[in-house]
């Protein structure tokens, strides 16, 4: 008996689990993957690569359509590539991380790569009979109709000490640092007219707090197997 394609949409702030909790859900289902997040990083890497000033919003627009963006969508071995080039380690770096944002805000740039966003995730959806996409805006603005919406939280606290504990060398900061970076990145993120990042009314908001990584993946499992249907 087939399956329908399932489409699943994990939201929420950074350093609540939605990268480790969809890499893992999709892998224990079969599904694809799509980190939405590591491709506006991709964006940002390209636009500080090429000089584009990352502050002037009409010059990252004028820029935006020039880079070719890949996405490998296997939750195994998740892939971002910008003309080319594999990007996975330099998107991560704190000068990306803290121009993100703003080149993120810039309308040009979501329209342009929430098109990329639904043409990758409705192609992988077929092939791999369902997705699992992560980010800020995917139950509300990229794929409204998914059939599973999440929207994944934590204290502040939980969340710096999270990424503070992944963060080393020239990127180590303290924990009072990362948790002021992570709420600024927050608060222009939630702010920003251009599909900022909010929970769907139809999403479930799940607190990750005091939850270990295992009980927020089982959680997902079983709302997305729940809303699995089977074709006869
Ligand atoms: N429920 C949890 N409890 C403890 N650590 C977690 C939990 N969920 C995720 N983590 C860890 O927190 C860090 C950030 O998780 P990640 O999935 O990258 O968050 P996000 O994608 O929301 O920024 C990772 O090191 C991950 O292993
Ligand atoms: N769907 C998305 C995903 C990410 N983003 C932007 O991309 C940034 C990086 O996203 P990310 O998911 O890699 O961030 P972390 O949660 O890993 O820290 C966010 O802070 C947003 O500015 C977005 O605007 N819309």
């Amino acid at each position: 008996m087939a399956v329908t394609p399932v489409i699943v949409a994990i939201d929420g702030p950074s350093g609540t689990g939605k990268s480790s909790t969809s890499k893992a859900v999709a892998a224990r289902l079969g599904l694809g993957y799509l980190d939405t997040g590591a491709q506006y990083r991709a964006m940002t890497w390209w636009m500080l690569a090429n000089g584009v000033d990352v502050a002037d919003a009409a010059a990252v627009a004028a820029a935006c359509a020039k880079p070719s963006i890949v996405s490998g969508t296997d939750p195994l071995a998740p892939t971002i590539t910008v003309d080319g080039t594999d990007v996975a380690g330099p998107i991560r770096g704190r000068e990306v991380t803290s121009a993100v944002s703003a080149v993120s805000a810039v309308p040009e740039v979501r329209a342009r790569i929430t098109e990329l966003q639904r043409s990758l995730a409705s192609e992988t959806a077929a092939a791999a009979g369902g997705i699992v996409v992560e980010g800020r805006d995917i139950g509300t603005t990229v794929l409204p109709a998914a059939d599973v919406k999440i929207f994944l939280t934590a204290s502040p606290e939980a969340r710096a000490a999270r990424r503070s504990a992944e963060l080393s060398g020239a990127d180590a900061a303290g924990l009072a640092a990362t948790r002021e970076a992570l709420l600024k990145r927050d608060a222009a993120d939630s702010g920003r007219t251009a599909s900022p990042l909010a929970k769907a009314a139809d999403a479930t908001e799940v607190d990750t707090t005091e939850l270990t990584l295992e009980q927020v993946i089982e959680c997902v499992v079983t709302l997305v197997e729940a809303a699995r249907r089977p074709v006869r």
